[in-house]
């Protein structure tokens, strides 16, 4: 009897093994081969091609293969102000590839989606370690890929967990110092001012989260994008040292003389437009959505690849790698042959709420720094960009 009771507990045992397994392997088939090869014919069928993908990882084994590249370091010195602005098939050899094999618009499968071309950053040697650590994101989008790369997702969520902490510990504090009269009029401040209770710990820590992310990276990025190419080019460092002059004089910065940099803003538009903070914007389809003659699927990722288009000479004409700050004289576009072909804060309803802040935040930092130094290259210092021939 009891013989009986055991070997019962080991069937039951392995058929709930072989059902558990037999669903994990159909999800498995279902996220790495149907789905995608469903995306991808249905794209197909609307004239979006695009490099075949590999069984589960899509095109991210091309991508890296692509990018395992030689490396050109440029030396750039007081003396030889040469350097190539043309970072889009250096930063990228994958998608300057794709774009040049398919065209514009393709479709590639990372999971799956329809780019005009995608992009991360000219690399700086300082910064490897920073993209070292974010090698992970490489894989985002694959089936299980936090699994695969068990020991950075737990580094991550570790991290995650530290910055959470953090935020906390400060949104805390000023609950309190806010009872006891504190009235900072900073961004924290004016939401826990209108929160009224309306938000948990939780959100608050997001929105905290959101607007040091969203605003710090990028406009630190920006500014020393523009240091970098006011010291390559130091006539336009005599051209803003002298518009400050006239406009800031000795007195205080105010707004409305923030407002009367006009050449400033190009430098600003331009360093935007050559070296974009964010190298692209990203849409899903909530729905199948027809453009011309063709249909987006529902669901499809779509990434505009904003540096591509930054330089693309079809916009920007002969000159679209040049840093020319004077093509914004008088035209906000840049005199970019599209409307929709500079779009450093993106676009639409989601265009960067900072956007006149970090403008801000930018032109007093180089009225005061220029108004005291000269910026230039020291002597020996590489730049090192990852290079792939095409
Ligand atoms: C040079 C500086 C900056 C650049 C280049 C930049 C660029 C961008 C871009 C491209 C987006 C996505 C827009 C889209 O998808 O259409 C964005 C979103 C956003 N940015 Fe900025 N940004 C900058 C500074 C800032 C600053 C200083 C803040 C706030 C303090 C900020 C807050 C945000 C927020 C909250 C969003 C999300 C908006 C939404 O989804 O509705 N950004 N930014």
């Amino acid at each position: 009897m009891e013989f009986l009771d055991v070997s019962r507990v080991w069937y039951m045992f392995f058929t709930v093994s072989v059902v558990v397994l037999s669903l994990v392997f159909f999800k498995l088939f279902l996220r790495c081969w149907i789905l995608p090869v469903q995306a991808q014919k249905k794209l197909r069928e609307n004239g979006f091609v695009g490099p075949p993908p590999s069984f589960a990882l899509g095109n991210i084994i091309d991508m890296k293969k692509l990018k395992a590249a030689s490396v050109m370091v440029e030396k750039i010195s007081k003396t030889s102000t040469r350097i190539s602005h043309d970072i889009h098939s250096i930063a990228l050899p994958y998608f300057a590839r794709w774009q040049q094999q398919y065209g514009k618009l393709y479709s590639g499968h990372s999971h799956h989606l329809v780019s005009y071309l995608i992009s991360k950053f000219p690399i700086v040697r300082i910064c490897n370690k920073i993209i070292n650590y974010f090698n992970p994101n490489r894989n985002l989008g694959v089936p299980f890929s936090n699994i695969l790369s068990f020991k950075q997702t737990f580094r991550a969520k570790e991290l995650g967990r530290e910055i959470d902490g953090l935020l906390l510990s400060i949104i805390n504090e000023r609950k309190r110092s806010l009872v006891e009269g504190d009235d900072r009029h900073d961004l924290l401040g004016m939401l826990l001012k209108t929160d009224k209770g309306k938000f948990t710990p939780a959100e608050l820590v997001d929105e905290c989260k959101t607007f040091f992310f969203a605003g710090h990276e990028t406009s630190a990025l920006a500014l020393t994008w523009t240091f970098m190419l006011l010291a390559v080019h130091p006539e336009w460092q005599d051209t803003l040292r002298e518009e400050i002059r006239q406009v800031i004089r000795d007195s205080e910065i105010d707004y409305n003389k923030l407002a009367g940099l006009k050449k400033m803003r190009w430098v600003m538009n331009e360093v935007l437009r050559l070296y974009p903070s964010a190298p692209n914007a990203q849409r899903q389809a909530r729905g199948d959505i027809k453009v011309n003659d063709r249909v987006i699927p529902n669901g499809t990722n779509i990434w505009i690849d904003v540096v591509a288009m930054h330089h693309d000479v079809e916009l920007w004409e002969h000159d679209g790698h040049e840093f020319r700050p004077e093509r914004f004289d008088g035209d906000l576009n840049g005199g970019c042959k599209s409307k929709m072909g500079f779009m450093p804060f993106g676009f639409g309803g989601r265009i960067c709420i900072g956007r006149s802040l970090s403008t801000m935040q930018l032109k007093i930092v180089l009225s005061l720094v220029l108004s005291r130094f000269e910026v230039s290259v020291s002597p020996g210092y590489g730049l090192q960009l990852i290079v792939r021939p095409l």
